[in-house]
């Protein structure tokens, strides 16, 4: 539905989902939330209001008082506090699943404690600070028999995979060079975020740059050959001591077939003239060898979007036809979604239908997560800013 009607509905249905019935108490999974995070209501917890099979039971914060009014500002039944509170979650035996939105310095230290406890995760983005971590955690989670997704919900959604076959297709011929941009304007991440963390994950280039470089590695169906450039904006230090936080990171990657990717990111794009806000930029542009390709809106693609094909013909390429496409549900038989559906819930419905053991419509694989982090470190190298830290954590020794 692309009428003014279907955005107000779709926009209606995210913010106020249907409220399903939930399945029998013996074939709900239990989630644990990890953290009273800010991201969690819109990426997990009002996606799963409409999801039969699950349930989010229980949360855990640092401060018990937190804890509590979150749990009871989204009717959550079983609240943790206190500085073992993550653990006693973990340890909870009727938690089945663990939602894992704590900062990215985090994020491997608490999946790997998550499935030493027999957890299955649904680990936010980026999956850890390093490769190497990365691959440890997937290692560990296959392992052990466990699902382990990093919530690349974009990666989900109908219109990012219509996005991918107008490529395959071949009808645009080999890219020759894509820009995926992702800013926000200034005034949307505070001061003091763990975004500016560095020994959090902090950076630009981890939070939107992941994404970015995600994409470019999705549209070519490959990893770059290397980053041929790569320029950092960085937070200024009041001591002067020089900064490993970007602001913002625009790279260039070659990948193969002399084609050429750049990632642009940047968490506080300054007002246009100084004083005009800006909207937020989510944007792919694609020169292909037969045509162009833009989209609008990549990563939020449930409330509108774009996808713009203009196909070059004739001698020179010279007439050109255009279309524009949106796609807001499953074209293919048998796909399951809603156009209300957001990214978070096609994703909550793959993750929900692997830990079920039923092939999920869609997946992203182990490998891709560790490529991606990869890619991101590479650029950091590549800036001068160096890889976020490495994990120290250890699994004690069964
Ligand atoms: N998929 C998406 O669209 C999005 C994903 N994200 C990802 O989600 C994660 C969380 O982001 P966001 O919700 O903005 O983060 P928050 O600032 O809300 O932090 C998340 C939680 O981290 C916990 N925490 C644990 N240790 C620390 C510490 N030392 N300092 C600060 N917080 C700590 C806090 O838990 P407690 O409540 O126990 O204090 C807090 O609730 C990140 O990995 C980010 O990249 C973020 C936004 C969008
Ligand atoms: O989707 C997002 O948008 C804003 C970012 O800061 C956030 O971490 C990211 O996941």
């Amino acid at each position: 539905m692309t009428s003014l009607y279907g955005l107000v509905q779709r926009l209606y249905k995210v913010n106020y989902p249907p409220r399903l019935p939930k399945s029998t108490e013996a074939s709900v999974i239990r989630f644990g939330i990890l953290g009273a995070a800010k991201i969690a209501p819109t990426a997990f917890i009002k996606p799963a209001l409409s999801h039969p099979e699950v349930v989010v039971y229980a949360v855990a914060a640092r401060n018990l008082e937190k804890a509590r009014e979150y749990a009871k500002t989204h009717g959550i039944e079983k609240v943790y506090g206190g500085s073992d509170a993550y653990q006693k979650l973990l340890d909870d035996p009727n938690v089945d699943a663990i939602y894992n939105p704590l900062p990215n310095g985090l994020h491997h230290e608490w999946t790997m404690k998550a499935l030493h406890a027999g957890k299955h995760v649904l680990l936010e983005k980026p999956s850890s600070d390093t490769a190497e971590d990365t691959r440890e955690m997937f290692e560990y989670a296959q392992s052990k028999g466990l699902v382990l997704l990093e919530a690349f919900h974009y990666r989900f959604h109908p219109a990012v995979h219509r996005l991918k076959a107008i490529f395959d297709s071949g009808e645009l011929g080999p890219i020759k060079h894509a820009e995926a941009v992702m800013k926000l304007p200034k005034g949307y991440i505070p001061d003091g975020d763990i975004r500016f963390d560095y020994n959090l994950g902090g950076g630009t280039m981890m939070d939107m740059g992941c994404y970015v470089t995600n994409l470019l590695r999705y549209i070519f169906g490959t990893d770059p050959l290397e980053v041929l450039s790569a320029t950092a904006d960085v937070v200024p230090t009041a001591s002067g001591e020089p900064s490993k936080i970007d602001l913002g990171t625009t790279a260039t990657f070659a990948f193969p077939g002399d084609a050429t990717g750049t990632a642009t990111c940047h968490m506080r794009m300054p007002h246009a003239l100084g004083f005009i806000p800006r909207f937020p930029v989510m944007q792919l542009t694609v020169t292909c060898e037969r045509g162009e390709l833009s989209m609008f809106n990549f990563m939020i693609p449930t409330m509108y979007h774009t996808i713009q094909v203009v196909v070059r013909e004739g001698k020179g390429g010279k007439s050109a036809k255009k279309r524009v496409e949106k796609v807001y549900k499953p074209t293919e038989p048998g796909k399951k979604g809603e156009d209300w559906w957001i990214t978070y819930r096609y994703q909550l419905e793959a993750f929900v239908d692997k830990v079920k053991g039923r092939e999920p419509d869609y997946w992203i694989s182990a490998e891709d997560s560790i490529s991606n982090i990869f890619w991101v470190q590479k650029v950091y190298e590549k800036t001068g800013l160096g890889s976020r830290p490495k994990s120290t954590f250890k699994l004690p020794v069964d």
